[in-house]
């Protein structure tokens, strides 16, 4: 569900409010309250489905207060911005700053401060006021069985949290599921498993004493049926999993053989992971003891593709219902999910259902990037004690005869120690991202604006080339690592596609895209084919909204054009070649699925269709069979999760505050590989951006904490 941005010119109301003047004497009534909420909503602050929920509620439980209306409607507006639940305790002073209303909606005759001066200030009232036995509207979750009301109270007494009843469902299973997997302790062959691990694990020259992280994980994860290995770009979350499945299979009874699968949000992120995993287990083979029987090829060839997890679940067309749940569950004994970042709440229910109680679950993915679009932040709440790790004395005991590794005194627990931070290892050293673009993502991370600005400035000194922030219209030094224009237009961002000798552009791929080979040669085409491809992805624009001449709509229509307009791209009709397009929807029959990214290009016989490329190989799809997809020269940094790109370039709008957050920026910035170009519509937009790290209400962790 999108939300959309209240408008700042609001138009004009045609709710009658006129009781307004006089309901000091009367008191707020529930209908008064339904068509307050649906003035809002009149006025672009409230989705439809917010205000209608409200009545829904008042239509099948009479003495429904206002309270109960305006929890509902707001609630249901969280959920929209990806929020699973709502604390109450949010709702005993007008919600401002959550819900980032203009000044007239907050302030004004009609807006959130008057009407919650009809609301209760205390939380037990709002508590009072959801709580009632007989409520139609409301149940507790501690009630079973409830009536099936459509709101759920859950939480703490001191901490409660109102739910819409398909999360509190989701909720509650994912966060037993996952207690469950963490805390069932398995059996491990600790010497041998310790033997195998120095084999996989050599340590490092440079500096023999550290904690071998990746080899921590590999031990931990041995112990239980989930584990989490987090960490930024490069940090070897891939490299350590290629290691956990050779040790799993090193350690696997004789019978059947091992099952694994593969999978990721989106088709790009899984065909990344299959290529890490079996480079790693490939070049890793080589360190295995001739006679050992470990046979690692064996493993890559039996693993097959990487899958999305809508494929992996089997995704049926036009339900949320998937082929594979708890009573036909996957027939797999180990499931590495890549990018979990990505994944929201609903899916990770249903992946849990699907997943059988024996098989392992390894979670990889770095914490601090953005969540789903959809509601639920489940890896960030996996990885809330990641920094500090809290590891138990056991944990400890543990890893230090099994890895034969010491966890430093900084990252163990004198106090408690959550069950679920045993099981999960942060990596911390980047192996891929040492320079500029590094230093940038790090300082974003750790919200220093000072640090950030200073990095982009070129002030701080660094191995690798930098920009020096040149005004819109200077000389920016082509060949260097990082590059900031600010104050910028669109044109700057048209610029940029265009391109230049030194940094990757769409002029690349638009150039090889007219050496079309002459002849019909199927395989001389598809080579043809995937160069453009590769050289599509070298580049990409990012932005962070979808409207206005700063969205992804507005800046999409303006590259075009000047790619058109400078001959590289003949734009005829809505399909044309060389149009990227990126699918919005999943379509199982198709095989495309939400996210993917092709380019439209004609096949031998000259008809055009969309392909798309996961490692090497190739899929094409009719342009007259995909209704869902969208112009992709620029996307949100949203859909641009799991990719990587050589020259990443992202726009920040101007007056975009409610929509930057920290994690926008480090997400994209954490994009690029080896340039990467920041376009500020005006002055100071990443440190707006820096200083809002983006929180997600979540009642998760209360499973395990
Ligand atoms: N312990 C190690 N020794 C040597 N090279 C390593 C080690 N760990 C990782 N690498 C290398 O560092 C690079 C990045 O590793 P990897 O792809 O596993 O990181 P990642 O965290 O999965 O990255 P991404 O964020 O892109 O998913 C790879 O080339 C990998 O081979």
């Amino acid at each position: 569900m999108s939300f959309k941005k209240p408008s700042r010119t609001m138009s004009v109301p045609t709710t009658q409010m006129d009781w307004l003047n006089d309901l000091p004497a009367q008191g707020l009534s529930a209908p008064q309250t339904l068509q307050w909420l649906q003035l809002w909503t009149e006025q672009g602050l409230l989705r439809h489905i917010d205000s209608a929920l409200a009545a829904q509620l008042l239509r099948l439980d009479g003495q429904a207060s206002p309270a109960l209306l305006v929890a509902a409607a707001i609630l249901a507006q969280m959920e929209g911005r990806g929020h699973t639940c709502l604390p109450l305790a949010d709702l005993c002073a007008p919600p401002v700053a959550m819900l980032g209303w203009p000044t007239v909606a907050v302030d004004g005759p009609q807006g959130l401060r008057a009407l919650w001066a009809h609301l209760p200030a205390m939380l037990a009232d709002w508590q009072a006021a959801l709580q009632s036995n007989t409520s139609r509207a409301c149940s507790r979750l501690s009630d079973a069985p409830d009536q099936g009301q459509p709101l759920v109270l859950g939480g703490t007494a001191h901490a409660p949290l109102l739910y819409l009843r398909r999360y509190a469902g989701y909720e509650k299973r994912v966060g037993q599921g996952l207690l469950q997997r963490a805390s069932e302790p398995l059996p491990v062959p600790e010497a041998v498993a310790r033997q195998w691990l120095d084999r996989f694990f050599v340590p490092s020259t440079e500096a023999p004493a550290d904690t071998d992280w990746q080899k921590v994980a590999c031990a931990v994860a041995l112990r239980a049926r989930l584990s989490v290995i987090t960490g930024g770009p490069g940090t070897g979350k891939t490299y350590a999993a290629a290691r956990l499945l050779a040790l799993l299979l090193a350690l696997h009874e004789e019978g059947s053989p091992l099952r694994v699968a593969l999978a990721a949000p989106t088709g790009k992120a899984a065909a990344r992971l299959k290529q890490s995993i079996d480079n790693a287990l490939t070049s890793l083979q080589d360190q295995v003891p001739e006679g050992s029987g470990l046979d690692l090829n064996t493993l890559i060839a039996r693993m097959g593709p990487a899958r999305t997890l809508h494929s992996l679940l089997g995704a049926r067309p036009d339900t949320r219902q998937f082929r594979h749940h708890a009573a036909n569950p996957l027939d797999v004994d180990v499931l590495i999910v890549d990018e979990a970042s990505m994944v929201h709440l609903e899916m990770m229910d249903a992946l849990l259902q699907a997943l059988p109680a024996t098989a392992r679950l390894v979670l990889l993915g770095d914490k601090d990037q953005l969540a789903s679009v959809e509601a639920g932040a489940v890896l960030g709440d996996l990885c809330r004690d990641a920094a500090a790790a809290r590891y138990s004395a056991d944990t400890a005991q543990f890893v230090q005869t099994v890895a034969g590794q010491t966890l430093p005194a900084e990252y163990r627990s004198a106090g408690a120690a959550p069950l679920l931070a045993q099981q999960t290892v942060m990596l911390r050293q980047s192996r891929r991202f040492k320079g500029a673009i590094g230093q940038l993502a790090l300082a974003v991370n750790r919200g220093d604006t000072h640090a950030a600005r200073a990095v982009l400035s070129g002030a701080l000194v660094d191995d690798s080339p930098r920009s020096r922030t040149p005004a819109e219209g200077g000389t920016p030094h082509e060949a260097s690592a990082l590059l900031a224009l600010q104050p910028a237009s669109p044109q700057a961002v048209c610029a940029l596609a265009l391109g230049s000798s030194a940094k990757p552009s769409y002029a690349d791929y638009l150039r090889l895209m007219q050496q079309v080979p002459s002849g019909q040669d199927a395989e001389t085409h598809a080579n043809w084919v995937r160069s453009v491809l590769k050289a599509f992805e070298r580049f990409r624009i990012l932005c962070a909204v979808h409207q206005g001449e700063w969205g992804t709509q507005g800046l999409n229509a303006a590259v075009q054009k000047a790619l058109a307009d400078e001959g590289l791209l003949k734009v005829t009709g809505e399909w044309f070649a060389g149009r990227p397009v990126m699918v919005t929807r999943n379509d199982a029959q198709l095989g495309v699925f939400n996210g993917d990214v092709g380019v439209v290009l004609p096949n031998t016989e000259g008809t055009l269709k969309v392909w798309f490329l996961d490692g090497e190989t190739l899929r094409s799809v009719s342009v007259m069979r995909l209704a869902q997809v969208e112009t992709a020269f620029v996307m949100t940094v949203h859909k641009s999760q799991g990719s990587e790109f050589e020259h990443t370039a992202l726009v920040l709008p101007p007056g975009g505050a409610e929509v930057l957050s920290c994690e926008l920026a480090y997400t994209g910035i954490t994009r690029a590989r080896e340039q990467f170009t920041l376009i500020e519509a005006e002055a100071g937009l990443l440190e707006a951006a820096i200083d809002r790290p983006s929180v997600r209400a979540s009642g998760l962790a209360q499973w395990w904490l």
